[in-house]
């Protein structure tokens, strides 16, 4: 059977339903082969000089890898010049990046975190890249963008997306019409349609949370493990799996394909008040691909995807994944603060 490449999903979906420009079109297509650029390089391990750590901090005070850094100038370089974009904001760099004047500018913003799960980079685990799309709000006035212009609800993206460089490199995408999966072909250099509509099953019997952080959570958070490690004769009446890999898209990669639900929440700590993940580039491109995929994304009892943000590198608690199971950790949450009122 002959499948479709990247390019003629993306030409199908800008002429069948226009859930695409011919601008955002291009400009995935720019960002999918800067992932092709990045799985190499992560692929090459020590022959290619990428593993390690830098001197360097990023704008949340940690250490960089050589690949977070190398990542990132990978998807600036790739972007600048495509003449799709007004701007670009990444974990890696304070501030945002405006296209130079010397290129041609667009209509969008790219957000991105262009190496996700800098922890196992070094162990030979899979790691990713996510990245979301948003139209540019004030392009028709022709003034600048500036930071403020970022911080839209993730409501309102226009595309979302990671890689994962696993034992398969795949890019799953979704421009607000389902979700779909591409898988690498190393030999023709080319995404390959290989998942065509990607659902997470509403039921589960899997979680995915870091347990050595158990004593810092709130009470919802502490029932709901609790009441999943109870199993068969717990109130859940069921026995339950767990999985951590540590990186988000990995984790969220295996929820996509056989359910689960996926939590980093907010915790009791000081730096655990807002949560780990970041809003705009962690998130909202998730959430956005999980609930088109069939799943639900809450903080804990709102909508990611509502959620105003107020600051470009923004934290947010996180619980995503099957439906059913995301609501009943949500429930939990309006038991705990009917109970605090
Ligand atoms: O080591 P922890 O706290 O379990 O963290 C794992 C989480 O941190 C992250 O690695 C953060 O991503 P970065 O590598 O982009 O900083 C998530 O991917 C993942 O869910
Ligand atoms: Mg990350
Ligand atoms: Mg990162």
């Amino acid at each position: 059977m002959k499948r479709k490449t990247l390019t003629q999903y993306l030409v199908e979906q800008q002429r069948k339903e226009q859930a695409v420009s011919a601008e955002v079109r291009l400009l995935i297509e720019i960002v999918a082969r800067a992932c092709k650029a990045i799985g190499h390089a992560v692929s090459k391990g020590a022959l290619g000089g990428v593993l390690g750590s830098l001197e360097s901090e990023n704008v949340q005070g940690e250490v960089q890898k050589k690949l977070d850094v190398l990542s990132n100038e990978i998807l600036l370089e790739a972007n600048e010049w495509g003449g799709h974009l007004a701007a670009m904001a990444s974990e890696e760099m304070e501030t945002i990046h405006l296209i130079p004047n010397r290129y041609p500018k667009g209509e969008h913003l790219l957000l991105f975190d262009p190496l996700d799960g800098s922890s196992n980079i070094d162990v030979n685990v899979s790691i990713g890249t996510i990245f979301s799309v948003l139209h540019a709000p004030h392009h028709a006035s022709g003034r600048e963008v500036d930071e403020d212009d970022f911080l839209q609800a993730g409501a309102t993206q226009v595309a979302a997306g990671y890689a994962v460089y696993g034992p398969q490199t795949m890019l799953v995408l979704t421009v607000g019409s389902g979700v779909v999966g591409f898988t690498l072909d190393r030999e023709m250099g080319s995404w390959v349609l290989t998942e065509e509509d990607i659902r997470i099953p509403e039921e589960t019997t899997e979680f995915a949370i870091n347990m050595s952080n158990m004593r810092h959570w709130e009470p919802p958070v502490k029932r709901y493990i609790g009441d999943c490690l109870a199993g068969k004769t717990g109130p859940l009446g069921k026995d339950y799996n767990m999985r951590w890999i540590a990186s988000m898209v990995a984790d969220v990669h295996r929820i996509l394909t056989r359910g689960g639900i996926f939590m980093y929440p907010r915790d009791e700590r000081p730096s655990g008040k807002a949560g780990k993940l970041r809003l705009m580039y962690e998130a909202n491109p998730m959430s956005m691909i999980v609930e088109q995929a069939g799943g639900a994304a809450i903080d804990g009892t709102h909508r990611i995807l509502d959620v105003q943000p107020n600051a470009l590198h923004q934290r947010i608690g996180v619980i995503l994944g099957s439906k059913q199971e995301v609501e009943r950790v949500r429930q939990y949450h309006l038991d705990a603060a009917s109970q605090e009122a």
